[in-house]
């Protein structure tokens, strides 16, 4: 049979109970599906919880997986080789668009958790929907949206619920909760005062490299699993799940898959963002300047590599207590950034930098200085991105304007424009600015060729 021939996966082709709706989210993505999904798919009480799933932007990806009744491949791609697996959890998926549905799940009682997973940047875009939601039209960013789908919930009276951010933010919790009371306020000042009262924002660290999905992907599913799947996700054995908070209406028995709920997320949150995406930012900047296109090839790279191991260093002295394990964890990162049958590519690491940056490279290199240090290691992150956002000016990022008109200035006033953007304070400091501009000269690709361990 060829690959055209073959079914399309579904619940007749791969039989899987559908749970009920108890859990929406927002930004279906593959990283939603490999982590979330995967999860609610492998806690204990799996058949009490299924996910009603909303993109962010477009409907393509809910559209494709609606025509697999919510169905999809987990692809787990070891070094030695790939396992597959159907994850049945996600019930229904939608159009973000679609309020209607939104509303009504987010108004029944019975739904007691909403996850996120939205992007960094998403969390700053919601005071564009407060005209909206002032005029009666529907919102547009997720948070705009889930701010209208709890005031749907008040007016049910359908009871308290836990949303739960599973982006790459520090502090994801209280950043969803100021944003949600930052438009509820703005809208309706009742509604801000119900959402303090019975929305408990919980705090998490995610972890589980996954990139986009290639065509290749579903050739290498259609080849092995005897069905055609359009929407496959392929992810790394690894996965990681710290939660913090409260969940008043129930939730999964998610520890059944290996999620640890913590009483303090904070050392968690930093170990993960300092460690695993402040190396990723590294390699993306400075692995894309020296010319590589996957976190792999970068590694590979002895330049690349000592920037992460240097990072790494400086972080590890402000990440205390034994039980963070951070020389296991760091010897775990070097084994799974060199899974090289995992294309993570760069260029997906190095959108949005503005945002990213602030929360894993400005802690470290403020800590590093507080405690009398240079913190070239720290600086050296914002001095791959300030070198590459030279040769790649369209990079996307919430703060893109800025960083094109800090592309008019030269030298160290340039610098000190982008370094504005992620630290206004440390900006204000000639030694810092200074240091940024020296090791980002480094880098720049003139004397790229002879970046050296020593110089660089
Ligand atoms: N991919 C990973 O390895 C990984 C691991 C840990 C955490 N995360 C977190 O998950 C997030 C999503 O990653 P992904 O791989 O699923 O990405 P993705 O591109 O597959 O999905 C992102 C989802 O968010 C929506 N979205 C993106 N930008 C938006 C915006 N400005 N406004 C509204 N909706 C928007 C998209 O429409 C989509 O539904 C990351 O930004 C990160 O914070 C990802
Ligand atoms: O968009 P980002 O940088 O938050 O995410 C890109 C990757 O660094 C990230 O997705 C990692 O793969 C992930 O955080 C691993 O858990």
């Amino acid at each position: 049979m060829t690959a055209g021939n073959l079914p399309r996966l579904n619940r007749g082709v791969s039989p899987a109970d559908k749970a009920p709706v108890r859990i929406v989210h927002l930004g279906l993505g593959a990283f939603h599906r490999s982590h979330q999904a995967w999860y609610t798919q492998h806690a204990g009480d799996s058949g009490e919880w299924g996910i009603a799933s909303f993109t962010g932007r477009r409907p393509d990806a809910a559209e494709v997986l609606a025509a697999q009744e919510g169905l999809f491949t987990l692809v787990e791609r070891a070094d030695s080789g790939d396992a597959f697996e159907v994850v049945g959890s996600i019930v229904e998926a939608a159009d973000g668009a679609n309020m209607d549905r939104l509303v009504e799940l987010l108004a029944a009682p019975r739904t007691a958790v909403v996850t996120l997973t939205i992007t960094e940047a998403a969390y700053g875009l919601g005071d564009d929907d407060v005209p909206l939601l002032l005029a009666g039209e529907k919102p547009t960013t997720p948070l705009g949206r889930l701010v209208l789908g709890l005031a749907a919930r008040r007016d049910a009276d359908a009871g308290p619920l836990a949303v739960v951010s599973c982006d790459n933010l520090s502090d994801n919790g209280n950043v969803a909760r100021n944003g949600v009371l930052g438009i509820a306020g703005a809208f309706d000042a009742g509604l801000a005062a119900w959402i303090e009262e019975n929305a408990s924002f919980v705090s998490t660290s995610v972890d589980r490299i996954t990139p986009r999905t290639t065509e290749a992907d579903l050739d290498a599913v259609a080849a092995s699993c005897g069905y055609r799947d359009e929407a496959p996700v392929v992810t790394e054995p690894f996965h990681n799940w710290v939660l913090s908070g409260d969940f008043p209406a129930g939730r999964p028995r998610w520890e059944d898959a290996g999620a640890v709920f913590v009483d303090d997320i904070e050392p968690y949150e930093n170990r993960k963002l300092w460690l695993l995406n402040g190396a990723h930012s590294i390699l993306a900047y400075a692995g894309q300047l020296r010319g590589h296109t996957t976190v792999a090839e970068a590694l590979n790279d002895s330049v690349c590599r000592k920037a992460v191991e240097e990072f790494w260093d400086e972080a590890s002295r402000h990440l205390p207590g034994d039980e963070l394990g951070v020389p296991g964890y760091r010897a775990a990162l070097l084994e799974r950034f060199g899974n090289s049958r995992i294309a993570h590519h760069l260029a997906q690491i190095a959108m949005d930098a503005t945002t990213k940056l602030r929360m894993r490279a400005i802690p470290v290199l403020r800590a590093e200085r507080t405690a009398g240090r240079e913190g070239a290691a720290a600086a050296r992150m914002i001095a791959v991105w300030a070198a590459f956002v030279a040769t790649s000016p369209g990079l996307q990022d919430p703060q893109s304007e800025s960083v094109a008109d800090a592309n008019q200035l030269s030298g160290e006033a340039r610098t000190s424009a982008l370094l504005a953007l992620l630290d206004p304070e440390l900006a204000g400091d000639p030694a810092v600015v200074e240091l940024v501009h020296r090791l980002s000269i480094a880098f720049a690709p003139a004397s790229n060729a002879g970046v050296s361990e020593t110089a660089a």
